[in-house]
């Protein structure tokens, strides 16, 4: 088996994608704003007359999304839970070992109260006071904004959203044609538990909602509005996993852990059937350029089938004419070292 070592391949291929595409430059090495995702312009409620009755989406939003990563989409997985469920404790973990990024809703929220110039500052603070849910147009433009300051293709773990079925109608309307939905992280929590957790964490969160008054609100909210988008989105068949979140920290995040690698083992399983399926002309969609010519030469096998092993960033397939092993960068998955057992001519 010869093992093909690999060098840093981030310059190299933003050098090649450059060449492809006659200088635009590809999500590696962009800045966020040069590859940045492109959503739809509008948000805004369309009336009856623009709706595509196909799928819902309004006429005329400009899919100007200029994929330069393989055609993929800006990908997402929903995370929910009650209050104090541990959403956000769970996405910093993944965010430490995966390839991912947090769009904590919350937080999107409570940074545009914040702003002096935000026509919808007053609006915010009075919603999260009584545990209310902010206007999809509001909650929504917000993701938006946040999300195209980001790389084409990323992976966005989207935290406290959808959290109505305003929230997840403003979604499919306007968002779900120009994204794709990895998941749903439902972390269940017992009324109880979640209690206690927030009167702690309202002891150092300077939250003005983290209070017993507004927590017995929020509860009742997620309740009566939020679990019923979670059944909403199961009975839709979006791929739904429920977690235990009152768990220790570790076993929920080792229970996190295990349904990432899952969900990124069954998506590199396919980006290596697509590899399979290339002519050596496109190999360099998903081979770092450093390997390119070597990995061209040994012949295109055909050998999709292998286990899967993932590791933070990495995916190791170890298959019956060899082993690959792939990286995630941005969202994308490039192969960076491969060996097989035909030798390399
Ligand atoms: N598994 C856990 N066991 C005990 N406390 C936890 C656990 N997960 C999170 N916490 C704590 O509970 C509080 C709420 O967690 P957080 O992640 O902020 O919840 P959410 O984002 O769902 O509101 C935080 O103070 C956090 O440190
Ligand atoms: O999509 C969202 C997310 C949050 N919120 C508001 O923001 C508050 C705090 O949400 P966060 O997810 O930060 O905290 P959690 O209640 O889950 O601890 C909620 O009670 C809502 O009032 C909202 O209106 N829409």
């Amino acid at each position: 088996f010869t093992l093909h070592p690999r060098t840093p391949y981030k310059a190299a291929y933003t050098r090649k994608i450059r060449q492809i595409r006659g200088g635009e430059v590809g999500s590696f090495g962009a800045t966020a704003n040069q590859a940045a995702t492109r959503l739809p312009a509008t948000l805004a409620r369309p009336d009856a007359s623009s709706v595509d009755n196909s799928n819902g989406s309004p006429n005329g939003s400009p899919d100007s999304r200029n994929n330069n990563s393989n055609g993929q989409k800006p990908r997402v997985i929903f995370v929910l839970g009650g209050p104090g469920a541990g959403k956000g404790t769970q996405c910093a973990k993944i965010v430490e070992h995966f390839d991912f990024i947090h769009l904590s809703v919350g937080d999107l929220l409570r940074t545009e109260r914040q702003n002096p110039s935000s026509p919808n500052g007053q609006l915010i603070e009075s919603y999260l006071a009584e545990g209310k849910i902010v206007p999809v147009e509001i909650s929504l433009g917000l993701v938006k904004s946040a999300m195209e300051t980001y790389p084409e293709g990323s992976i966005f773990l989207i935290d406290g959203f959808p959290r109505s079925a305003d929230n997840l109608d403003g979604w499919r309307r306007t968002m779900s044609e120009h994204v794709d939905t990895m998941c749903v992280l439902v972390y269940d929590c017992p009324m109880e538990e979640l209690e206690k957790r927030i009167l702690l964490r309202g002891e150092t969160s300077g939250r003005s909602d983290d209070n017993l008054q507004s927590a017995k609100k929020r509860f009742h909210t997620f309740s009566t509005q939020t679990m019923p988008v979670v059944r909403t989105l199961e009975s839709t068949g979006v791929n739904t996993v429920h977690i235990r979140g009152e768990n220790t920290l570790e076993e929920v995040w080792s229970d996190t852990r295990k349904e990432i690698t899952t969900l990124l083992a069954a998506e590199l399983q396919k980006r290596n059937e697509e590899l399979c399926s290339l002519s050596p002309d496109d190999f360099c969609r998903y081979v770092d350029p450093e390997i390119l010519n070597d990995f061209a030469k040994s012949g295109k096998w055909n050998d999709p089938q292998g286990e899967v092993e993932v590791v933070g960033k990495t995916a190791t397939l170890r298959g019956a004419e060899g082993t690959r092993v792939w990286e995630l960068c941005t969202g994308n998955w490039m192969l960076i070292h491969f060996s097989t057992s035909a030798p390399v001519s």
